[in-house]
């Protein structure tokens, strides 16, 4: 009976019979469909890791901010979502958005004009539309999940806008990350009230009652229609963070022989 390992794997029987790895691949005329297989996908996966971790690795505080793609740039939303970029930026936040259109490209906008970072973590869609124009560091993934990771573990908090069904996995996924203590400390503001209390008293009135969530889930969630408001909220979370890089930015600064932006590094002042 055949029998080897392949890598770390046992094969015995036809299995054992399929040719091994290093015979694909020095055989160039051999069969190709392995390279789809999701053995190999693993390391497609891990390279997003990989290349995400090493984009964002000094990336310093940052606040993401999610919503509507759809939103257009005349709506009230728009212009509300360009003010927070532009409020997180001066408060010294990097913005990280998904990097597409509507609400993310208001708040990469507002962060370009705070001169904060407005990075985009951008995702392959079949519709997918590119990072939009206001993008200074832009990552592009194909896979949501390790995208996802990238925007808790670079962000030290969530600002969510109106939005869908996107949205909604974005603000999910955070509050359970927050709800089971695998991120702490990390403030969550839903801007709108209008949009947004219709989820939050459901929550209250229909998931709490039922017994799905305990009474002080409910104040992981912070609502509010004020972006300076929402901005405090996280300025409050990352006083030492942002103390920090603003010492940081201040010694890089005097070594260069520069004078740097005292707004910078903590203030909300517009
Ligand atoms: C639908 C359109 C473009 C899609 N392009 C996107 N690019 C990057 N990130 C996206 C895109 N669409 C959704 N996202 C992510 O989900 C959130 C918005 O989803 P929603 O369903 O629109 O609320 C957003 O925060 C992104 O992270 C052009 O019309």
């Amino acid at each position: 009976m055949n029998e080897r390992y392949q890598g770390r794997t046992w094969l015995t029987g036809d299995r054992a019979g399929e040719s091994t790895t290093d015979q694909r691949l020095l055989d160039n005329r051999g069969p190709s469909d392995w390279v789809h297989t999701d053995p190999w996908r693993v390391l497609r996966i891990q390279s997003e890791f990989v290349e995400g971790f090493g984009a964002l690795a000094e990336l310093g505080p940052a606040v993401a901010v999610f919503g509507s793609a759809r939103t257009q740039p005349d709506h009230p939303t728009y212009a509300q979502a360009r003010e927070v970029g532009r409020l997180l930026a001066r408060a010294g936040f990097a913005v990280i958005t998904g990097g597409g259109p509507g609400i993310m490209e208001a708040a990469n906008r507002g962060a370009r004009e705070g001169d904060g970072t407005s990075v985009g973590l951008g995702i392959e869609l079949p519709f997918e539309q590119g990072m939009n124009d206001h993008v200074d560091l832009g990552v592009n993934f194909r896979y949501f999940f390790a995208r996802k990771t990238m925007f808790v573990k670079y962000s030290q908090g969530f600002i969510v806008m109106p939005g869908g069904f996107g949205t909604f996995d974005e603000l999910f996924e955070a509050l359970t990350l927050r709800q089971t203590r695998k991120v702490t400390a990390f403030p969550l503001v839903l801007l709108g009230t209008d949009y947004w209390c219709g989820l939050v008293d459901w929550i209250r009135d229909t998931v709490l009652e039922h017994g799905a969530i305990n009474p002080q889930d409910l104040e992981l969630l912070h609502v509010t229609d004020d972006p300076v408001e929402a901005v405090q909220k996280m300025v409050d979370a990352n006083r030492d963070e942002l103390a920090a890089e603003a010492a940081a930015a201040r010694a890089t600064a005097d070594g260069a022989g520069r004078t740097e932006d005292p707004d910078a590094g903590g203030s909300i002042a517009p």
